[in-house]
């Protein structure tokens, strides 16, 4: 069996994307995902994104990190927007089912403005933080994040008691001006650092906003700029939270499945 792909990254966090309407794809052969995601003998991506019709919505996108694991993806949410666009279900606004629920999402020459769920709290962990904003972040300010062990240190929080047994996503913050930040992420699920992370940096923007009563937040990450805007509710919840970014498309390709003779 041949499956048609596209491949598409949003500040360089990297995705093979299926059109898979007609549910051919086997969603359970988890070991199937970790191949095309490995880099070497596979296609190479972060992760795996289906795109497949759902009552009520446009589409539904059914994310898979590249060791098979499932959770919620903003990049990944962007990217599957932009396929969803170049594929002509959508035109220019979506309404779209994720794991975490519905999104809205607009896309204009290649930026998406993403509505992701809202957020009920921040909570501090130690001297850091915590935020789940579709997918759990632990949050760490340090002072020069470019020279900082991100692998290492990331690593020691994902498996760390508090966040036992299925882990947490870890990113580091430093400040570069009033209103933005530098980001770099360690993702579980991928095990080591990507070049971006969409809910990653929504995390550290409602923090580094909240603290500094900032409600736009411009984010710098190894892959490229993000912003992040929002509003703050007087019992410190969170609503009305945008991720805006470049998605695109960077090529096509057919992967040869191996089946028994
Ligand atoms: N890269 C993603 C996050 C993907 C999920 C994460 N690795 C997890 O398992 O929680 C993003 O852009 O949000």
């Amino acid at each position: 069996m041949d499956i048609i792909f596209y491949k598409y990254q949003g500040t360089g966090n990297d995705f093979v994307m299926i059109d898979d309407r007609s549910e051919s794809f086997p969603e359970r052969n988890l070991g199937l995902v970790q191949e095309i995601c490995d880099r070497k003998f596979g296609v190479g991506a972060d992760g795996l994104i289906l795109i497949r019709n759902k009552a009520g919505f446009d589409f539904e996108m059914i994310y898979y990190n590249a060791d098979g694991s499932q959770s919620m993806c903003g990049n990944g949410a962007r990217c599957a927007v932009a396929f969803s666009h170049f594929l002509g279900i959508i035109q220019s606004n979506t309404t779209f089912l994720a794991i975490d629920g519905p999104h809205e999402a607009h896309i204009e020459s290649g930026i998406v403005d993403l509505k992701m769920g809202a957020v009920s709290s921040l909570s501090n962990a130690g001297k850091d933080y915590f935020v789940n904003t579709g997918s759990p972040h632990h949050v760490r300010f340090v002072d020069d994040v470019h020279s900082y062990p991100v692998v290492e240190e990331g690593a020691k929080i994902r498996y760390s008691d508090p966040y036992s047994p299925k882990g947490t996503n870890v990113n580091f913050v430093s400040k570069i001006n009033e209103d933005e930040i530098f980001v770099r992420t360690y993702e579980r699920g991928v095990e080591n650092e990507t070049l971006s992370c969409g809910t990653g940096v929504t995390a550290c923007a409602l923090v580094f906003g909240s603290r500094n009563e900032l409600r736009n937040v411009k984010i710098k990450t190894p892959g490229g700029s993000l912003s992040v805007r929002f509003s703050e509710n007087a019992d410190g919840s969170f609503q009305n939270i945008f991720l805006v970014g470049p998605a695109m498309q960077v090529f096509e390709g057919r992967i040869k499945i191996e089946t028994e003779p």
